[in-house]
């Protein structure tokens, strides 16, 4: 049994071929070839500390695994001595003719690869004739921690936004991110914006990656129009957009199985999903209103990782066997 680590899985990772892995999960979901069940979630030693497990299998030629993911979720991490993650997983992917374990893939880089890729999937099928060409469009970012960090470069890769601001409640961190992506990319276009408002006003896209309990994006803020991919607070109870934002909004998720549990709150409070983001794929789902407010509501899916684990393990494979074979190769011609 091959273990593949962070390192290694970082070198194989390439923004095209995450958003294609995602977007065929999430295209499988909607037609019936995936089996994935809500995630299960247990509480270590005091209720902050979590250990969730995520098993799927996903049927397609391509991307096909069967795998579970192993995540815990210990927010005081990064603040230790030595900091490591808040969020740690790693993806166990056998061999579905006989259950036993081919790989295990460290998936804290391709959780958060793939959770972005998420959004940017989302935000192409269902806000996608609204984009325009050239940079005249703002994204906003709430949150400048992993998942912030990750999505600004996804964003900034895939989309052509000619601004992105970012805000966080810690506002030196928030600060730091918006100047490193700035020095990253040699420009000015990531700004911090310390009023949740004013970062809120006039933007196309937002999206909300923290762990707030309390909302931090409100409905009279956001212009007509714009899509929100709200993916952070899963820990509690997705509580980052108010009541008032669901009511007037279009909200899609990304599976039925996962959001009737995990957003069992938001629908004892009467919310209406429209459906899944993988119906909009293949076409059968979309908002007839241009100024009406869309939301993915994006829970994350064991699929999305049975299919990067797949993805890397394939690769990670290939490239030993040409390792192997021009090793060969010099062997014989010395
Ligand atoms: N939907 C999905 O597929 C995934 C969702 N997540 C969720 O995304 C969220 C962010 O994850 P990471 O960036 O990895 O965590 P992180 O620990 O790196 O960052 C946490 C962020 O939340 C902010 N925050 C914490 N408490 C807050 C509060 N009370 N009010 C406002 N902001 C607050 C912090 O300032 C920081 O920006 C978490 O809730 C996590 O569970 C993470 C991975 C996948
Ligand atoms: O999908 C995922 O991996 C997670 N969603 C919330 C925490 C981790």
């Amino acid at each position: 049994m091959i273990y593949i680590n962070e390192t290694e899985v970082l070198k194989l990772l390439t923004w095209d071929e995450t958003f294609h892995a995602v977007e065929v999960s999430m295209r499988r979901v909607s037609e019936g070839r995936v089996d994935q069940i809500a995630r299960s979630k247990i509480k270590i030693l005091n209720r902050d500390k979590l250990l969730f497990t995520m098993p799927g299998y996903l049927d397609d030629t391509q991307y096909g695994a069967m795998g579970c993911k192993l995540i815990t979720v210990f927010p005081n991490n990064s603040r230790l001595p030595k900091p490591l993650p808040n969020l740690i997983a790693n993806i166990f992917y056998m061999d579905e003719e006989t259950g036993v374990i081919k790989a295990i893939v460290a998936g804290t880089e391709i959780t958060k690869w793939r959770t972005a890729a998420a959004s940017a999937v989302a935000t192409k099928h269902i806000y996608g004739k609204k984009l325009k060409p050239g940079s005249s469009q703002i994204l906003a970012i709430f949150g400048s921690g992993e998942q912030g960090r990750i999505h600004a470069h996804c964003f900034k890769y895939f989309f052509n936004f000619g601004e992105i601001r970012i805000w966080n409640r810690t506002v030196s961190n928030g600060q730091a991110l918006a100047r490193e992506l700035n020095e990253t990319y040699k420009t000015d276009i990531f700004k911090f914006v310390r009023d949740r408002k004013e970062c809120v006003d006039g933007a196309d896209v937002i999206i909300t990656v923290t762990s707030s309990p309390e909302p931090v994006v409100l409905a009279d803020w956001v212009k007509p129009g714009a899509h929100i991919n709200a993916v952070g607070a899963s820990n509690t109870h997705f509580s980052e957009l108010d009541k008032k934002l669901y009511d007037c909004s279009d909200v899609f998720i990304d599976y039925w199985n996962g959001a009737k549990v995990e957003l069992k709150g938001l629908i004892d409070e009467g919310m209406k999903f429209k459906g899944e983001v993988g119906e909009v794929i293949k076409g059968n789902l979309m908002t007839v209103d241009e100024r009406k407010i869309t939301i993915f509501q994006g829970l994350g899916m064991a699929v999305e990782d049975c299919a990067m684990a797949r993805m890397i393990y394939d690769k990670f494979m290939n490239n030993q066997s040409n390792q192997k074979s021009s090793s060969t190769q010099l062997t014989k011609s010395i």
